[in-house]
This record gives structure tokens, C-alpha cells and sequence, in this order.
């Protein structure tokens, strides 16, 4: 069982990254942002729920997200494990998730982060925006306050895995296969 949490500003490029690995290593990935828009495309009440929040930019409430994210664990529990992209964004979700694994004795192996300076991000979430249909990709206020509210609530996540010497970080910067190289290198050495 391998539990790797994958860890980044918006537009860092984990969902693109989490497309190779969860191949490479055979992980169940679970990305909170694509739940989310999941059901906000099939108007589920989470979906309805959801969607204010996500729009303006805000985190959705803690409660809600680890619900969710807890279902999706119960769904794949023959799983060799999970990649968690998007989650946990805040310290009471890493609490959760704790918690919440270690009642099947299974635990967070380790956290990677993708490392990246914050104006190329929000250059390509802009970018992004003109193709994806994200209504949170196309504003820069949002995307703005996407920032601040990482800086805020997730960036203390940080801390939170180093003082359990579980946090690593790469250059997120490069070729989107020399970064996957970059992190292969830390997760099979782990
Ligand atoms: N763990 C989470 N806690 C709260 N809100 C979340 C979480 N994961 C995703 N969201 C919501 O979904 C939005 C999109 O998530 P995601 O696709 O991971 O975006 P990004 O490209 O900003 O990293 C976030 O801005 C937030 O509103």
C-alpha cells in the first residue's frame, strides 16, 4: 500500500502528473477538484452544494470535502493505493485523513509538492481558462484569491508533513516528462 499526496499551488500541473503516476505505480487517483466538477456538471446536491464556493475561488467547506473524499476511499478499498490530488488543502482535512486511514491501518506514505513561481501559474491557469471552461480558470480575481486562499490554508500543510518527515518537493518547472522523472525518483526511493 502506497498513499502519495500530491501537493501544489493551482496550475502547478498535478493533474496532469497524476495521469502518468497513478499508470506508472497503479494508485486509485482522486482528484477533489474533478469530483467536484463532476457533480457540478450533473447537477448532484453536492454538485449544487459546491459550487458557489468553487467559483468564487474559495475552498469548499472542510466538512463536506472530506465526506466526499472518504466516500470515494470506501468505493476502491482493494485498491494498492491512492494518489490524492487536490486534497487534503487544509489542516483539518489532513487531520481527517489521518484519522481517517489509520482506521483501515493504512497511513500517508508521503506528500509531494510541485514546486512553481506564482505569476507563470496564474499565466497558465489563463491560459488554461481559454480552453477548459473553467468559470474559475477565466478571471484573474478568482485565480487570485485561489492563491490566497492556498497561502492561507494549505500552505501550512507544509509543516504539517515535514515535522512527520514525510514531505518531499520537486522543480515543477521543465518538460512534462522530466518532471515526472523528477517524481518518480522520490517515490521509489521512498
Ligand atoms: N480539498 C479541497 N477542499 C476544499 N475545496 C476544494 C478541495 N479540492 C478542490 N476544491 C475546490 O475545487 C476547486 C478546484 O480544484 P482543483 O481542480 O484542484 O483546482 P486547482 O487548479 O485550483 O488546483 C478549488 O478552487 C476549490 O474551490
Amino acid at each position: 500500500m502506497i498513499n502519495i499526496v500530491l501537493f501544489g499551488k493551482p496550475g502547478a500541473g498535478k493533474g496532469t502528473q497524476a495521469e502518468f503516476l497513478k499508470e506508472k505505480y497503479n494508485l486509485t487517483h482522486l482528484s477533489t477538484g474533478d469530483i467536484f466538477r463532476y457533480n457540478m456538471k450533473y447537477d448532484t446536491p453536492l454538485g449544487k452544494e459546491a459550487k458557489g464556493y468553487i467559483e468564487n475561488g474559495d475552498l469548499v467547506p472542510d466538512s463536506l470535502t472530506i465526506k466526499m473524499l472518504q466516500d470515494e476511499v470506501e468505493k476502491n478499498l482493494t485498491s494498492k493505493g491512492f494518489l490524492f490530488d487536490g486534497f487534503p488543502r487544509t489542516i483539518p482535512q489532513a487531520d481527517a485523513l489521518d484519522a481517517f486511514l489509520k482506521s483501515k491501518n493504512w497511513e500517508v506514505t508521503a506528500t509531494i509538492a510541485l514546486e512553481a513561481d506564482d505569476e507563470i501559474l496564474v499565466q497558465r491557469l489563463l491560459e488554461r481558462g481559454k480552453t477548459s471552461g473553467r468559470a474559475d480558470d477565466q478571471d484573474e480575481e478568482k485565480i487570485r484569491n485561489r492563491y490566497q486562499e492556498y497561502n492561507e490554508k494549505t500552505a501550512p500543510l507544509m509543516d504539517y508533513y515535514k515535522v512527520q518527515g514525510k514531505f518531499h518537493s520537486v522543480n515543477g518547472i521543465g518538460k512534462i516528462k522530466e518532471i515526472t522523472e523528477r517524481l518518480a525518483k522520490v517515490i521509489d526511493n521512498l
